[in-house]
């Protein structure tokens, strides 16, 4: 069965169409890239996926139950860090974690060691007893992907997770997330960067104007050319049915 499966998926925000008729699907052990320019539809698509949005059409399926109807232990299956990373200002860094491992139903008895080993994880150890209101927005980030990953989903939603990291954050994230994928943990991720997405995606979907193209080969040789002419592709495919 699939972790994800979207089906005919369609939005829109007053007359915009912002999702039309997309699919997508992630197997458990995937890491699946979402590529596309600014206001391609990346986060609605995560939104819509994440139950954060109603979308007026199409399905989404966890782990083959509707998102509407997934209860808490199933959410308790997916981590997600879309938007801006939310941290409590007056907590710190472990307390934070610590909490965000509590409210995705990780026992007392467990929430402890799951906060050190990301603190671990993340080399967020000097940040441990700093409070979330202090921190660089880096570090926010770090704190965000660590209260998506601490209760080990099964289901990883992440906008942009590399958008304030420092090179050294980026290679631990790719490290990690490649270890949950190993793992059997299923990843969906967007990203503006074409070569950190190649190196740790196994499919590259792209998205424009709210349509999934195609597909970019990870291990293409020019990954720039390609999406650029997938992208050129579809625009002239659009005007000619528009012009029809
Ligand atoms: N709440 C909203 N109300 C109206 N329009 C919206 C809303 N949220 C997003 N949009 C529009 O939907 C389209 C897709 O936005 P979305 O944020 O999904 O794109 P994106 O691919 O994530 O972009 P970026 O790479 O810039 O983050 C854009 O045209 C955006 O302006």
């Amino acid at each position: 069965m699939s972790a994800l499966q979207v089906s005919g998926l369609a939005h829109r925000y007053d007359d915009t169409v912002v999702l039309h008729d997309v699919d997508l699907s992630l197997a458990p052990g995937e890491v699946h890239a979402l590529v596309g320019f600014n206001g391609a539809g990346k986060s609605t698509l995560m939104r819509a996926v994440l139950g954060m949005i109603r979308p007026q059409g199409g399905a989404v399926r966890i782990d083959g139950v509707e998102v509407a109807h997934l209860d808490s232990a199933g959410w308790s299956r997916v981590g997600h860090l879309v938007d801006s990373p939310f941290v409590y200002p007056e907590l710190t860094v472990r307390e934070n974690l610590w909490a965000a491992s509590r409210l995705h139903g990780v026992a007392a008895s467990l929430a402890r060691a799951r906060a050190d080993r990301i603190l671990t994880d993340l080399e967020l150890g000097p940040w441990a007893e700093h409070r979330g209101s202090t921190l660089s927005q880096g570090n926010r980030q770090r704190v965000g992907l660590g209260s998506a990953l601490v209760h080990e989903p099964r289901l990883l939603v992440l906008d942009e997770p590399t958008s304030a990291l420092d090179p050294a954050g980026v290679l631990l994230l790719r490290e990690l997330l490649q270890a949950r994928a190993a793992s059997g943990v299923a990843v969906l991720v967007s990203s503006h960067h074409l070569d950190e997405v190649a190196r740790v995606a196994g499919r590259v979907s792209v998205i424009r104007a709210g349509t999934i193209v195609g597909e970019l080969d990870p291990h293409g040789v020019d990954l720039e050319r390609a999406f650029f002419a997938m992208v050129h592709a579809a625009d002239a495919s659009r005007r000619r049915d528009t012009s029809r």
